[in-house]
């Protein structure tokens, strides 16, 4: 086993993710520490602003430039914060582009900065390769959901809710299908940040003071995106304008109405079987009116992973050191039932 440090920034903007893994790339042989590095407020400003400009940005932008090195300082913080001996790095960068339809999937990061900075080869580049060859390039944290829920019984679901949601459905015979669900929390945080100016609905203290609006949720569910079959994925800002659409509701309806969207997007994906179980990881598993909401909207036990052992807020991570160590074997990193590729991918690239 190999003591494999990932890092992963993901859609809510909110910092640095890093966990240490021991890992053969097949199994899970241990967790180590883990801890977050939230962005510096400014960096996170400079991030949010960026999302909007992506699609037309150079990547030699020197404004881009200039947040891709200050971003990987970061990185290179926490792998240091984290104080974990380590032979490998795992790199996810920022994502402030996903477009696979038009073949683009972009992830901010420099990882021979941050092979240099911390003395230890790095893979990068996780989902490009899966694009390329006609997949979403997300979800990729199926591979390592079936290898955590090796011993568990089936069918299980295992549901992040980060910025975006996404789903791991490992059926009976262990058959993986995935999907990006629709919103998360990016939604959410964005409405508690233009009412309240905290970027997050603490505990659901505003949505659960609400009643959910199910005549604007119903048109919100009509998006087209609903109706696709799994494998799909997201942009974060895909359903942006759902903002515009609440925005006649009282703050507290409107982070209710979110909440329930998050919920009934979950219960709209078409699965092959019924789970036996939820198991919730992301930040969303702390706010009780997502985790009320997807309850009632699936009608099945909705669990924290902690119930199983394992740590909701570090699974990310500890899937891109997971990952990692995929790259570096050249093992696959997607399946035809998790990003819709053709036929098992490797993917990643390594420095250092
Ligand atoms: N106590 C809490 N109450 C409500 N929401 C919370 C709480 N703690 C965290 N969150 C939500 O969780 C989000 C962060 O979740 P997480 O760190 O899983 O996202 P991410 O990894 O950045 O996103 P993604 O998985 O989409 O890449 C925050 O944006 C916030 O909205
Ligand atoms: C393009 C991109 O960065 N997608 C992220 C994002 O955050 C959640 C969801 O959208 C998921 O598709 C993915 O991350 C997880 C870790 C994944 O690839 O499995």
């Amino acid at each position: 086993m190999r003591r494999v440090i990932g890092l992963m920034s993901g859609t809510s903007l909110d910092g640095v993710d890093a966990a240490l893994l021991e890992t053969d790339g097949v199994r899970v042989g241990g967790f180590g520490r883990a801890l977050t590095i939230p962005y510096p407020p400014r960096l996170r400003a400079d991030l949010r602003d960026l999302l909007d400009r992506a699609a037309d940005l150079l990547p030699d932008d020197p404004g881009l430039l200039q947040l891709e090195r200050a971003l990987t300082l970061v990185h290179a913080e926490a792998v240091r914060a984290l104080g974990e001996p380590a032979e490998l790095i795992g790199f996810h960068g920022q994502t402030i582009l996903h477009r696979p339809e038009e073949g683009r999937t972009w992830q901010i990061g420099d990882a021979v900065l941050l092979s240099r900075e911390t003395g230890l080869p790095v893979a990068f580049d996780f989902r490009s390769a899966d694009v390329a060859a006609g997949g979403q390039g997300a979800p990729l944290v199926p591979v390592f959901h079936a290898a955590l829920a090796a011993a568990l019984p089936r069918p299980l679901a295992v549901l992040n809710l980060g910025g975006v949601g996404n789903l791991t459905f490992i059926g009976g015979d262990g058959t993986l299908l995935a999907c990006d669900t629709g919103p998360g929390n990016a939604l959410l945080d964005d409405w508690a940040l233009r009412h309240t100016g905290v970027p997050c609905d603490r505990d659901g203290a505003l949505a659960l003071a609400g009643h959910v609006d199910e005549r604007i949720l119903a048109t919100l569910m009509a998006h087209p995106f609903f109706r696709r079959p799994a494998p799909k994925s997201l942009d974060r800002q895909a359903f942006h304008d759902a903002l515009d659409r609440i925005a006649v509701l009282s703050p507290e309806n409107g982070a209710a109405t979110l909440a329930a969207f998050t919920a009934a997007a979950v219960a709209a994906t078409s699965l092959p079987a019924v789970p036996t179980r939820w198991l919730v990881c992301g930040g969303g598993r702390r706010n009780p009116a997502i985790m009320r909401a997807l309850e009632s909207r699936l009608g099945a036990p909705v669990e924290s992973v902690e119930s199983v052992g394992w740590d909701g807020d570090a699974l990310e991570a500890q899937c891109f050191a997971f990952l990692a160590e995929r790259v570096r074997l050249g093992l696959p990193l997607s399946f035809p039932g998790t990003t819709g590729v053709t036929g098992s991918r490797t993917g990643g690239r390594m420095v250092g």
